[in-house]
């Protein structure tokens, strides 16, 4: 059998490019279409530098649902919202789709409304999507036609606690995220706050007093825990292109020693390439972790107050989105979970 052929529509997003760097160096996958409406009929080496020569030489398309077809898997970088309008015919044709958007990630189509502001496109397609974060779902991805890529925000806080949830550690009282994020987690648009001279030296928080990334995370979060957890989640935009850090501050109800918590945290990802669990003393910096599909987790111990500190750094773009999308589809065609993708 020939290599699995794969499309990436919104080829020329943020995401979407970081896909095309991926995909095209990808040993077991072979990249043969792209899309964007605004780059329509130009080379993809015109738009994108340094790729190999067979995805340089591709032409970006025009997003058309039945020449999309002639892909096995069709990855989806697209705006909220738009995404759907593509899912509905490439999954009535059959093809695995993977999408990068929030549109599948929500069990309950009325959470998907209250935070995104309108009727879910797809309702009835909502059970039949997987939340694509491998750490938690893998074998639902491996046979999930469907993939819902979590938010990158949600990637960085859920790898950090659900060790801590799973163990059952926690006070039944809120739990306080802080996260940094680069600006290209807002997409490749021009809009006057993400301008260079409106982020340059400074930074700002935003999305309060609830992010809509707030749903994904307490679906996920009380389904872990098996019960309601309250959560803040404060983000934060800082001059950086690409990078999140999050601070997850958990108040605990154990006199359990940070030696024990770090060595069941070390436990729990023995089994995950792409989540390194930093030694004692170490914290976690997004260097370390950008064009990675890598999340490094630290821990501290605060024993004045009993709390849990996690810190959580990811690529954005990578372990964030595009890394994480690509490992997902590993996973579902049964290649190494590994492949192609850089930790
Ligand atoms: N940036 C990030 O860090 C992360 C992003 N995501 C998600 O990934 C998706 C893409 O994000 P990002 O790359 O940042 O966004 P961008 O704005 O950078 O890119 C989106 C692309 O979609 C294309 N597009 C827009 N509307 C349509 C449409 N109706 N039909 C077809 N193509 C369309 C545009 O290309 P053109 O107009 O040329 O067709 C554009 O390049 C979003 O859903 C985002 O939430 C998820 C995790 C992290
Ligand atoms: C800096 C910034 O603007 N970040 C985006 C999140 C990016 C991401 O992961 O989100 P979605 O896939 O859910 O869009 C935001 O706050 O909406």
């Amino acid at each position: 059998m020939g290599l699995y052929r794969v499309a990436v529509v919104g080829g020329a997003g943020y995401a979407g490019e970081e896909l095309v760097r991926i995909l095209s160096r990808h040993p077991g996958v072979a990249l043969t279409q792209l899309t964007s409406r605004m780059h329509r009929g130009e080379r993809v080496r015109e738009v994108i530098s340094g790729l190999p020569g067979a995805a340089e030489n591709l032409v970006f398309e025009e997003p058309d649902p039945s020449r999309l077809c002639e892909a096995d898997v069709i990855f989806l970088a697209l705006p909220h919202g738009a995404a759907a309008e593509y899912v509905v015919p490439l999954r009535e044709a059959g093809k695995i789709v993977v999408d990068l958007s929030a549109d599948f990630r929500l069990r309950n189509p009325r959470h998907y409304e209250a935070d995104y502001g309108w009727e879910h496109p797809a309702p009835a397609l909502l059970s039949k999507a997987v939340y694509a974060l491998p750490e938690l779902h893998r074998a639902e991805i491996r046979h999930g036609d469907l993939l819902a890529a979590p938010g990158c925000y949600p990637t960085s806080i859920l790898l950090g606690l659900s060790p801590a949830l799973g163990a059952d550690w926690l006070r039944e009282e809120e739990i306080v995220a802080n996260s940094l994020s680069g600006t290209s987690g807002a997409g490749r648009r021009p809009e006057v706050p993400l301008l260079f001279s409106e982020m340059c030296e400074n930074a700002r928080p935003y999305g309060i007093p609830r992010h809509r990334h707030m749903a994904e995370m307490e679906q996920e979060l009380d389904r872990l825990a098996g019960r309601k957890i309250d959560l803040v989640f404060i983000p934060h935009l800082i001059p950086l292109a690409r990078g999140i850090l999050s601070t997850i501050v958990c108040p605990l109800r154990t006199e359990i020693g940070l030696e024990e918590m770090h060595a069941h945290y070390v436990s729990f990802y023995r089994n995950d390439a792409f989540v390194r669990v930093l030694r004692l003393g170490e914290l976690p910096a997004v260097r370390d972790v950008v064009r990675t599909n890598r999340a490094d987790i630290g821990l501290q111990w605060d024993g004045t107050h009993r709390r849990l500190l996690v810190f959580c750094a990811i690529d954005n773009l990578g372990k964030g989105a595009a890394g994480q999308a690509v490992q997902a589809m590993n996973l579902r065609l049964g290649l190494p979970e590994e492949e192609g993708l850089l930790r």
